[in-house]
């Protein structure tokens, strides 16, 4: 009965597959597990989009996809181009109701970053988890660059009332520059918390069993896995600083 909206900094930085480790290890903890991406685009029909790479990864099956739009844009400007009705996030908000009376965890995938605009009123997936009242996890980019957009969507998300879950990194190179290993910190201080996890590059492309073991380590007690935040910057906090 719980529900987890998962935004990003940005598009493409790791959603997806955020989305799909937070699934896995709720689902091996045996919880039921529904996933819903409310507005996907950039993917034709007949494609596989976010939810089916979630399936592949998680092997989750409880998969809910409002509207999809076959241009890579955000979903307002997609519908306005496809001339079709944009999604409408407040039937979402009832659908993700009924779908967590009924299920222990409901994620919630947007698309793009936190104040991406789902229709021409300007309901953003900020507006879905206030009103649902649900807590977002926040997955960001490594490199330099991050520390400004991670912050904006701290900042913004205070201003709306909505709750953060941590901020979970998308995808960690296995050789991080001085700007990802100082980011480590920075992250952490500009969001008052410790990293909620850290997902290796390449984990989108094991298998489920592979990835399962990914997510565990990558993500925090939290959500069920074993990261450590301390353990990881310590790791990493090297040459980072002169004390
Ligand atoms: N940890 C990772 N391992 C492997 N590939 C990754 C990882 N994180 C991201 N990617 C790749 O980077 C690209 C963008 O990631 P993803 O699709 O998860 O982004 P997103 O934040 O979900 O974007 P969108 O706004 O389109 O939903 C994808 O091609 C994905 O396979
Ligand atoms: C097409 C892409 N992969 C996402 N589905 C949508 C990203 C919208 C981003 C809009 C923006 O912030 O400019
Ligand atoms: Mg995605």
């Amino acid at each position: 009965m719980s529900v987890l909206v998962v935004t990003g900094t940005d598009t493409g930085v790791g959603k997806t597959v955020v989305t799909a480790a937070l699934a896995a290890l709720a689902a091996a903890r045996g919880s039921s597990v529904a996933v819903v991406k409310p507005g996907q685009t950039g993917v034709d029909i007949g494609e596989p989009g976010d939810l089916q790479e979630i399936a592949r990864l998680a092997g989750i099956t409880d998969l809910h996809e409002g509207s999809r739009f076959p241009d890579p844009l955000s979903p307002a400007a997609a519908a306005r181009v496809s001339g079709k009705p944009p999604v409408h996030l407040s039937a979402s908000v009832a659908e993700i109701r009924e779908l967590a009376a009924e299920r222990q965890l409901v994620l919630v995938e947007g698309a793009g970053g936190l104040l991406v605009r789902f229709d021409e009123e300007g309901s953003t997936i900020a507006d879905l988890a206030r009103w649902l009242g649900a807590a977002v996890v926040v997955v960001a980019r490594p490199d330099l660059g991050t520390l400004n957009h991670t912050a904006l969507t701290f900042e913004a998300m205070a201003h709306r009332g909505v709750q953060p879950a941590g901020l979970v990194i998308g995808s960690w190179p296995g050789e991080p520059d001085l700007a990802m290993r100082c980011n480590i910190r920075d992250l952490e201080t500009i969001t008052a918390r410790p990293l909620a996890g850290v997902m290796p590059a390449g984990s989108g492309l094991l298998d489920p069993a592979e990835f399962l073991l990914a997510a565990s380590a990558g993500l925090s007690p939290a959500f069920g896995g074993t990261f450590d935040a301390g353990t990881f910057r310590e790791t990493h906090q090297k040459g980072t600083s002169r004390d």
